[in-house]
């Protein structure tokens, strides 16, 4: 359904050249749920753009749904849906007549068109709202008229870029759930861009982690997660002058001499394990990766307690996706984009100059 080879995008900037995406080498099989997930400015959108043909790419070629998308973008935009980021629906236009003008856009007969705007209301749940206007709409529903828009010509491949960014927990889990029955109804190709790991980990068949612009790892959740990250066991000691001995015997149980970590007081540790249930923030941690967390966990304890190392609590955890991301560039998605939200609350409290 999609083949790229060595998609590049570069952009001029007053402060020089900015290689969004490197050599982008990608092939999706028709019927995939494929989630594009990367940190901010990692360049999932530009990827997305030169994919659905919005933005030439500097080189490298791709074909999509069959079509060139140098030699025959028309080809590929009528074969595709692609749902962005911002809202791609008429403000002042009933929901229902919007739909409709869209299928004769495409060119429909009226009575195809008709037939087809009751069909995707039906479908994404939006028929008790075919007469409102998306001005009058919760950000969830705005969403799914923005699918149903996308999907009026039926194409065999939709892009969504980051659908559910923006929305509450519970809008997200509705377009989350909207976008996986259309998965199970259709054999559509999903592909979309996210920054959130939990949904690319629970909803996606393959996820490509992307970060500066490079692919930096392929494949299913599980796979990436066993392969790159393991099991781990994190504990929080009683004294921090204890860390140098806890992380001497942790070592003894890693994976490799290199996967003990240690987080002194305060600093919080990038990691989802960090939850230890009755830990007091300012307890000095280490997590160590080990082969099967049950089995090390009662043998660290044991082993920490002979070296004289009073533990406060211990847990183990499977890998999730940060985990992944954090082995292969040594930096946490989930504390990055804590950080960029932080910077960005901090600006907008800022008063311009
Ligand atoms: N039109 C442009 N001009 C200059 N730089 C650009 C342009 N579009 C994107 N970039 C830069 O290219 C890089 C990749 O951006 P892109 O939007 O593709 O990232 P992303 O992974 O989609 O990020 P986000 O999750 O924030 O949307 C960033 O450094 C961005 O600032």
């Amino acid at each position: 359904m999609i083949h790229a080879r060595g998609l590049t995008r570069s952009f001029s900037t007053q402060h020089g050249r900015v290689d969004a995406v490197r050599g982008l080498d990608l092939d999706v099989e028709p019927g995939t749920l494929i989630a594009f997930l990367g940190p901010n400015g990692a360049g999932k959108s530009t990827s997305l753009r030169m994919l659905t043909t919005l933005l030439p790419p500097t080189s490298g070629t791709a074909t999509v749904a069959g079509a060139d998308i140098a030699t025959d973008p028309a080809g590929v935009r009528a074969r595709i849906g692609y749902v962005s980021q911002k809202s791609s629906s008429a403000e002042t236009q009933r929901i229902g007549d919007e739909l409709f003008y869209q299928g004769l856009a495409y060119g429909m007969s009226r009575g195809q068109a008709r037939r087809r705007a009751g069909e995707l209301l039906d479908r994404l749940d939006l028929a008790d709202l075919a007469d409102r206007k998306p001005v009058s709409l919760s950000g969830g529903q705005r969403r799914r008229v923005d699918i149903a828009l996308g999907l009026v010509h039926r194409p065999p491949l939709l892009f969504l870029d980051e659908p559910s960014t923006g929305l509450d927990p519970h809008s997200r889990a509705e377009i989350w759930s909207t976008i996986l029955r259309l998965r199970e109804e259709s054999s559509m190709t999903l592909f979309l861009t996210t920054h959130y790991l939990e949904e690319a980990d629970s909803m996606a068949e393959r996820v490509v982690i992307i970060d500066r612009g490079r692919t930096i790892a392929d494949g299913t959740a599980e796979s990436l997660k066993a392969e790159l990250a393991g099991d781990r066991v994190t504990v929080a000691l009683r004294e921090a002058a204890d860390a140098g001995r806890a992380a001497e015997v942790a070592a003894r149980f890693a994976t490799a001499p290199d996967r003990v970590r240690r987080f002194p007081p305060g600093e919080s540790a990038p990691v989802s394990a960090d939850a230890l249930n009755g830990t007091r923030d300012d307890a000095a941690r280490l997590t160590v990766q080990v082969p099967d967390a049950d089995a090390a966990l009662p043998e660290l304890l044991s082993a920490l307690d002979g070296a004289g190392v009073k533990t406060a609590a211990a847990r183990g955890a499977r890998p999730t996706l940060d985990d992944v991301f954090l082995s292969l560039t040594g930096r946490s998605l989930t504390k990055e984009q804590a950080d960029d939200q932080q910077s960005h609350q901090q600006s907008e409290k800022e008063p311009s100059a």
